[in-house]
């Protein structure tokens, strides 16, 4: 069986608005409402764990909980103050019976079901899987001075995205290994590969964007409504 663990108890610094960006709406609905659902319509997907600062819990409940139709109550789970403690808070609470467990940024609302599935699918064969797209920009490397120092080969490059998938036995280990040896990354992905452990890739999707700056917003405002820019 398969869980979600959804991570939303960022504080969304660069966003600067006057709330998380969790709460902002894309198209009238709460962006963590969007990606709650785009979870809850799977069927595949057992249970759904949310971490959530410790603090925000009952306005989440309030706000997007109550109001998001879901089929399924999730799980509220305190967050930690980085987003892989976060995840390590989440994976103590994910189900025991679990073979696959998908990691999710809670601000990645345009996630579809046909990638869940296909990560789901992934992760059973392969134990670790993500979702990547291709960097299309040149890339350069800068020195302090904003002068290029190098311009450096793209082809083997990839952005990585989420649902991360794995064996929930195995990015336990990761997260577990990890705090043991202080070892800290920006995904879940990168834990594993740095334990030493294979992560295979799958196509992502491009309109697949994390909602990290204003811009983001009115980019995720014209994918839902296929005005592409
Ligand atoms: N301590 C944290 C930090 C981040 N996240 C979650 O991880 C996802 C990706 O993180 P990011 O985009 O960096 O979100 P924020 O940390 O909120 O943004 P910022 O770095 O701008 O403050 C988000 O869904 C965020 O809520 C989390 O659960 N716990
Ligand atoms: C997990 C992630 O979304 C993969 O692209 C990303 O690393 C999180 O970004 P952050 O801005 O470093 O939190």
């Amino acid at each position: 069986m398969s869980s979600a663990l959804i991570v939303a108890a960022g504080r969304g610094v660069r966003m600067g608005a006057d709330r998380p960006k969790q709460y902002l709406t894309i198209g009238g609905l709460p962006i963590l409402t969007r990606t709650l659902r785009a979870f809850d319509n799977c069927e595949r997907i057992q249970q759904i764990v949310v971490t959530v600062p410790e603090q925000e819990m009952d306005r989440c409940r309030r706000e997007i909980i109550a109001g998001a139709g879901l089929r399924r109550e999730p799980l509220l789970v305190p967050g930690g103050p980085r987003r892989q403690d976060s995840v390590f808070n989440g994976l103590q609470r994910m189900p025991e019976e679990d073979d696959v467990v998908l990691i999710h940024d809670g601000v990645r609302p345009l996630v579809t079901g046909e990638l869940i599935e296909r990560c789901i699918d992934a992760a059973r064969r392969w134990g670790a899987c993500i979702p990547v797209v291709p960097v299309t920009d040149t890339l350069i490397r800068v020195d302090p001075q904003n002068v290029i120092i190098e311009t450096v080969a793209r082809e083997s490059l990839c952005m990585a995205q989420t649902p991360q998938a794995f064996r929930l036995s195995l990015i336990r280990k990761a997260h577990q290994w990890a705090r043991q040896n202080a070892k800290v990354a920006t995904d879940d992905a990168s834990l594993v590969e740095q334990m030493g452990g294979r992560v295979h890739t799958i196509p992502g999707d491009v309109t697949n964007i994390k909602i990290t700056t204003a811009e983001d917003l009115q980019r995720a405002e014209a994918y839902l409504h296929r005005q592409w820019v």
